[in-house]
Formats: C-alpha cells, structure tokens, sequence
C-alpha cells in the first residue's frame, strides 16, 4: 500500500510535470504526436516502464493521438507512484518528440 498524496503535495508535484492536470483520484496528459506508429512507440515504451514498475496507466489511443489517465486503484487515490510514472512519461515523449 502507498500513501495518498495530500492535495498540497498534489499541487507541487504538478508544477515540476508537464502537462499534467488532476481529474479527482487521477492525473491526466494527452500527447499528440506526429504519427500513428510515433504514438505506439510511446506506448510501447511506457508499457515496458509500467510493468518494470508493477504500476499502470490508463492509455487512450486515438490515431496519434494519447490520453494518459494514472491512478493507485489499490489506494483509491493518487500516491507517488503516480507522480513518478508522470515523470517517467513524460520523459518518454520528450525523447520521442527529440527533445
Ligand atoms: C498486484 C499488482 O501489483 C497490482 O494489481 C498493481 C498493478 N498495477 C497497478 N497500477 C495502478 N495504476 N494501480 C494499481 O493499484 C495497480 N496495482
């Protein structure tokens, strides 16, 4: 079990990520990329971090474009395990997108 984050530690967070907005009990980002496969390349990357991880997103896939919605259903809130995962993905795309 991990700890749920306060909604001060929430907002903190949120200023250090990039594009991350709270809906409630979730962190949210969408990432438009150039492409379909640019797209699942991101998603197959974040997969191989989540699963290293045991920790999940909620990913949805339109075309080239991803919505991802992270949460610690365990918990039923938001901990810092998502904050890290938010991290991490938003590393992803910033070497997807050659930043
Ligand atoms: C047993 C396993 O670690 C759990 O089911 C993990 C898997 N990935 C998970 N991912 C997320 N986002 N929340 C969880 O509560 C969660 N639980």
């Amino acid at each position: 079990m991990a700890e749920l984050l306060t909604d001060d530690a929430i907002n903190k967070a949120l200023t250090r990520l990039d594009g991350w907005q709270r809906d409630g009990a979730e962190l949210v980002r969408r990432v438009d990329l150039p492409s379909f496969p640019e797209a699942i390349a991101v998603v197959n990357r974040v997969a191989e971090i989540a699963e290293s991880e045991g920790h999940h997103p909620d990913i949805d896939i339109r075309y080239s474009s991803l919505v991802f919605r992270l949460s610690t259903h365990s918990d039923g809130g938001l901990t810092q395990l998502d904050v890290n995962l938010a991290q991490e993905i938003d590393n992803v795309v910033d070497i997807a997108r050659g930043e």
